[in-house]
């Protein structure tokens, strides 16, 4: 009797175990299949790396058009295509429609879902109404709209499965990163640092679209989600996130957004994410470390409880966002096997960190920076550059990197076969003038004028290849616009990046020799991606269609949809249109037929 009733609950518990487990390991198998994409950042990992090598360093110069797809849409198109079996999913900006397209027929359209976010959003998001993409599971395409809302979508169907509701617009909110699922879980996190926004990341029900958990950025530790587990490597003590800040009302509209990357480890059962800057920018207004803005999180992704977490930047000075994407790999450094996660910061480092502990292995410079001088590996801390500190009413020059920092969003790929990092970054400098500012709900809460300029060299980007190991760069590649692209790296030791002057390229994954590039209607600020088609060849796909920060970046406040000039950008250069083409085209190129 006794017997059986351990055996009845053994059965329960490993059912209750068994009913959680289908989404990850589904996904962890799909994102293994190259013939599919089927999240933004290819697998939980964030490493962009398909093993498809049927376009190679030798034949990668004969890659041609095999069709294309007009989203109909302006502004920044940052997404990255999906790819299940025979359909493409494509996420447009604002009004983020999402349309499946037969691979069987170059394209041909299956369904369009229109989601009709509300204009609103338009007028409160900081750097373009960008989308960067969607995450399937279960049958279904999950993604946000920009007026804060999260989608489940059928994916053969089209139609709506369920919508959920999570930002308010009047505060200030928007909604633009890519989703993960972990578990039956939609990750999700809100975008509105420069508003005045407190950040969160939250989870919700694949199935239904209920929220089961969320966790800010900022304030006490039952709203971190912060417990008895919670061992940040180089701090001790709870209740630090509400302590750091001058008054509850700072914290409360202090910035810690999550519109950035979620990464996933499935053994150790920790999703991985970074925190936005603190906001305003004008740092005199908010006295002491905030955390947890500028931060990285490890949590459990079934409870959203903190186990570690380490602060990238604290008491941000310059907008340095600590969102870029934590890429996990297994690396043996100095003769040990360490679990680690590699981060390219806004404030120029490349991050090595033990992703069990938090702990630092290793933090370099990747591009010229004069306002960290160092970081203290034993205490965590950055050692700052004091002549740079911003100033009230003066302005303060030649402070590097500037805010879109030596890395923004745009993400870095990583190829087992080189053991490289590819890296489109930034290399940008600016002048700062740090002012007062009073806080009105959904306005930019920022004080500060910038004026952007291009980095030491006089070109505004580099496409890095990095050494994870060493912990030093192997080559690189000047570009004259900041590479704000997404990296692919393929088997077939070709890596993929799109420039603001309209090239795809192709290059030497060993030695960074361009080895193909194709003019595009548009700047490309979109993520590559490869995948096998219904045909058996391997196609490559990307958006093209400028816009983002990057746009800012090189048109100044041209773009009168989105409040550049609130934010303070000053300095502009040239028209945006004079430079790169408008509007949002989806490429997929493919090898010609071979000739007899
Ligand atoms: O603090 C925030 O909430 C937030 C959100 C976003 C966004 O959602 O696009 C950007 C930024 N900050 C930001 O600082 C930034 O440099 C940036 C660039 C871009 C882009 O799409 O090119 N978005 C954002
Ligand atoms: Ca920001």
């Amino acid at each position: 009797m006794i017997r059986s009733k351990i055996l009845w609950l053994v059965f329960v518990a490993c059912s209750g175990k068994l009913a959680d487990a289908p989404a990850s390991d589904e996904i962890v198998r799909l994102s293994r299949d190259d013939s599919q994409w089927v999240m933004a950042a290819k697998n939980y990992a964030n490493t962009r790396f398909s093993g498809l090598d049927q376009i190679n360093t030798d034949n990668v110069k004969r890659l041609r058009v095999a069709w294309t797809f007009s989203t109909g849409v302006l502004n920044g198109h940052e997404a990255a295509p999906l790819v299940i079996k025979d359909t493409m999913y494509v996420v447009t900006p604002w009004p983020n429609i999402l349309y499946a397209l037969d691979l069987k027929q170059a394209g041909a359209i299956k369904w369009v879902y229109r989601p009709n976010p509300s204009r609103a959003a338009q007028g409160v998001a900081c750097c373009d109404v960008v989308n960067r993409g969607a995450a399937y599971a279960e049958g279904k395409i999950f993604f946000n709209t920009l007026d804060n809302h999260t989608v489940a979508v059928d994916a053969t169907t089209g139609k709506e499965v369920w919508k959920t509701k999570l930002g308010e617009i009047a505060r200030g909110e928007t909604m633009t990163m890519a989703p993960i699922v972990v578990k039956n879980k939609v990750l999700v996190g809100n975008s509105g640092g420069e508003m005045g926004v407190r950040g969160w990341i939250t989870a919700l029900d694949t199935r239904s679209g209920r929220i089961l958990w969320r966790a800010y950025s900022t304030g006490p530790d039952e709203d971190v989600l912060i417990g008895p587990d919670f061992k940040p490597p180089y701090v001790s003590g709870q209740n630090l996130g509400a302590t750091t800040w001058p008054s509850e009302k700072a914290w409360q509209i202090g910035g810690g957004t999550v519109w950035g990357w979620i990464s996933y480890d499935p053994e150790a059962d920790l999703i991985y994410y970074g925190t936005s800057n603190a906001g305003p920018w004008n740092a005199v207004q908010r006295p002491g470390e905030n955390k947890w803005t500028s931060s990285v999180f490890a949590r459990d992704p079934d409870t959203g409880m903190a186990r570690w977490a380490y602060q990238w930047n604290p008491h941000d000075l310059y907008d340095y966002d600590g969102v870029n994407e934590n890429v996990l790999l297994d690396l043996n450094i100095d003769g040990q096997d360490r679990k680690v996660l590699v981060h390219a910061d806004r404030n120029g480092y490349m991050y090595v960190l033990d992703r069990l502990t938090g702990e630092i292995i290793s933090a370099e410079p990747f591009v010229y920076t004069n306002t960290v001088k160092r970081v203290d590996l034993k205490t965590g801390q950055p050692e700052l550059n004091e002549a740079k500190s911003p100033q009230l009413g003066k302005f303060v020059k030649d402070i590097c990197p500037a805010p879109p920092g030596g890395k923004d969003w745009q993400p870095m790929a990583y190829s087992p076969r080189t053991g490289h990092l590819y890296v489109p970054h930034n290399n940008l400098c600016f002048d700062m003038k740090t002012m007062e500012v009073g806080y009105i709900a959904g306005t930019p809460y920022i004080g500060a004028e910038v004026a952007m300029k291009p980095g030491p060299g006089g070109n505004r980007g580099f496409f890095t290849a990095w050494d994870p190991v060493r912990n030093q760069k192997v080559w690189e590649i000047k570009e004259d616009f900041p590479a704000w692209s997404g990296a692919l790296a393929t088997a077939g030791d070709v890596v993929f990046y799109g420039t603001m002057d309209r090239w795809f390229k192709a290059v030497d994954a060993k030695t960074g020799q361009e080895l193909w590039k194709f003019r595009t209607g548009s700047g490309v600020i979109g993520q590559p991606v490869t995948y096998r088609g219904p045909d058996d060849k391997q196609y490559v796909a990307v958006l093209a269609g400028v816009g983002g920060w990057a746009g800012a970046v090189v048109a100044g406040q041209l773009d009168t949809r989105v409040p550049y000039g609130a934010l303070g950008f000053v300095g502009a250069t040239k028209d945006l249109p004079e430079v790169t083409g408008e509007g949002g085209t989806l490429y997929v190129f493919a090898l010609p037929e071979e000739s007899p």
